[in-house]
């Protein structure tokens, strides 16, 4: 593989008018001694949509997860740097990381409903957070799996168990799930990985849709992916972001070797 150097660099700054949903300020991860993220700042533009792409191992994974601080619940991680969101690090040990959550959900690879009706997997965590209006529960229930593109294939069957759906249909509830709680920021971390091209295809308008209402962050090996649903994309490699540009730029004219080896496929 070919040795890029790390100091070859090129981050682009958004202009002071644009709205910045999340951004991380040197941002280190830590696996007990092993640094795997090597102080990242980024900005996170605001119904945006975002994709981290790099070679496997570089690092996008765990960048994305300690952004909602899904690493905090790794034995022995530990995340230096900030995270701001509307003004507050909630990298701080002050943040209701359970609150936290509430804005900035996350969608994972391989689709994990609870073994629960349809209709329990999206209302779950909102009963938790003490809503308990029927009315208000079908109604977030309706919006979301049609938000999400399920909702004239399960209309009729709300009640059966989620685990009875196919898998491209499971990782749709999982959205419709994460969006019920009315999140700002979704990440998703390769969310079409386990699905055939039609669930793909729908799941990405489903992502440009949710843009009206959201941000999204995503973690995808799928250059055609990342080319078609995102904005700005960010080259990972060996720990640290080497691009970060509008994703037409990455995609025709990087500015860094790496990158074009990565995207055009001359890379390793
Ligand atoms: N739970 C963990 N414990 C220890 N080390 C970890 C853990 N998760 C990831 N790592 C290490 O952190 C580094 C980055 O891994 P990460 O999974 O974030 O990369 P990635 O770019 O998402 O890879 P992939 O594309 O293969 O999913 C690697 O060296 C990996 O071995």
């Amino acid at each position: 593989m070919a040795n890029y150097s790390l100091d070859d660099r090129f981050i682009r700054t958004l202009p002071d008018s644009t709205e910045v949903a999340v951004a991380t300020k040197d941002l280190r991860v830590f696996y007990g001694d092993h640094e795997a993220i090597h102080g990242v700042s980024l900005p996170f533009e605001r119904y945006k949509i975002t994709a981290l792409i790099g070679p496997s191992g570089s690092g996008k994974s765990t960048y994305l997860r300690s952004i909602n601080r899904m690493n905090d619940n790794i034995y022995g991680s530990r995340v230096t740097g900030q995270i701001m969101y509307r003004g507050v690090d909630i990298n701080s040990d002050a943040v209701d990381v359970y609150e936290m959550r509430k804005h900035i959900g996350m969608v994972f690879q391989r689709p994990n409903p609870f073994a629960k009706s349809i209709y329990d997997n999206i209302t779950f965590a909102l009963k938790r957070f003490g809503v308990r209006d029927k009315a208000t529960l079908d109604q977030v229930v309706e919006t979301t799996l049609k938000q999400a593109a399920l909702w004239d294939q399960v209309k009729d069957k709300l009640h059966q168990s989620a685990l009875a759906l196919s898998g491209g249909q499971q990782q749709r509830l999982c959205i419709a799930r994460a969006i019920a709680m009315k999140p700002d920021i979704l990440l998703m971390d390769e969310p079409a990985s386990a699905l055939d091209p039609i669930s793909t295809a729908a799941l990405e308008d489903t992502m440009k849709a949710l843009t009206e209402q959201l941000t999204i962050i995503i973690v995808t090996h799928n250059m055609q992916q990342a080319a078609r649903v995102s904005d700005y994309t960010a080259f990972f490699y060996n720990g640290q972001c080497l691009e970060f540009d509008e994703t037409r730029k990455i995609f025709t004219r990087p500015k860094i070797q790496a990158t074009d080896d990565y995207v055009s496929g001359n890379f390793g």
